[in-house]
């Protein structure tokens, strides 16, 4: 593989690199159930090692941040902030803050179990400050996913939510917020010199906008999959793939360094 600009600026300059991941999909691969998704077994090795090597990792995610801790085993990551909620929550050093949950979700919540009962194989996860609707383990996942498009749209307008797609996942959120925005807001706050950000579904997508509208050397990640087909940088074969490209970047660094 040719190393792209974004990736030879990271590896000359790593302290003032800032690595951007997505959680499921990129750290953790695909479950049929959300509850039962882990990171990859390599991830906690290789993000230990990547994060005394770099500026900053951030991991930014459409879960709470406090699940992505708990089920990346990050908490141990040298500097390591979790942007929960695609950027509403945060988690660092074992502290989360986040703001009030929309006063939308309650009336949603209610509407969409009774909803969601009537379709076979569609499942709710209550994520507090946001609801998803999954359709993965319905007989025909994509037919199901269609079929409840409007009606949840229409839930979520009802109740001022926006709505997010993603892998057989309609996520009903507050609005203004986005991984874009997330990442922008971060890049700033750590005045970063170079970028990488590595995900695998439709909300990454704003994150890859984000990284090319910022003006650094950057570099766009696509953890690839059967399922959608994004355009990015670098495609890698899902999770194991980026922990193989991470590694090799702590490798780089780590040879860099020895070699004075
Ligand atoms: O931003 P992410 O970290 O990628 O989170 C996006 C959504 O991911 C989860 O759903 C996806 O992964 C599940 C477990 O592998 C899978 O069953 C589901 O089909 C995928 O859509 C998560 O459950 C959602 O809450 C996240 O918003």
């Amino acid at each position: 593989m040719n190393t792209p600009d974004g990736l030879r600026a990271i590896l000359e300059d790593p302290a003032g690199a800032v690595i951007g991941l997505d959680f499921d999909g990129t750290l953790s691969p695909i479950v049929p159930d959300p509850a039962s998704a882990r990171i990859h077994p390599d991830g906690p090795a290789v993000l230990a090692r990547l994060g005394g090597l770099v500026g900053a990792i951030a991991v930014i995610t459409g879960r709470p941040a406090a699940t992505a801790v708990e089920y990346g085993s990050l908490a141990g990551v040298p500097g390591l902030v979790v942007l929960g909620h695609y950027g509403l929550e945060r988690w660092e050093a074992g502290t989360l803050t986040a703001p009030p949950v929309h006063p939308g979700l309650a009336r949603v919540r209610a509407e969409l179990s009774r909803l969601v009962s009537t379709v076979d194989g569609a499942s709710v996860e209550d994520k507090e400050r946001a609801v998803a609707v999954h359709t993965r383990r319905a007989a025909d996942p994509q037919a199901t996913l269609e079929a409840l498009r409007e009606p949840v749209a229409k839930l979520a307008a009802e109740a001022g939510l926006t709505v997010e797609p993603g892998k057989f996942v309609l996520e009903l959120r507050p609005s203004g917020m986005d991984k874009g925005v997330a990442l922008s807001a971060f890049l700033r706050e750590r005045a970063a010199r170079s970028v990488l950000f590595a995900g695998d579904d439709l909300g990454d997508l704003a994150a890859f906008a984000a990284v090319r509208a910022s003006g650094l050397p950057g570099v766009t990640v696509f953890s690839g999959s059967a399922e959608i087909s994004v355009e990015a940088d670098i495609v890698v074969d899902g999770p194991a793939g980026v922990m193989e490209l991470l590694g090799s970047i702590a490798d780089a660094i780590e040879r860099q360094t020895a070699g004075g």
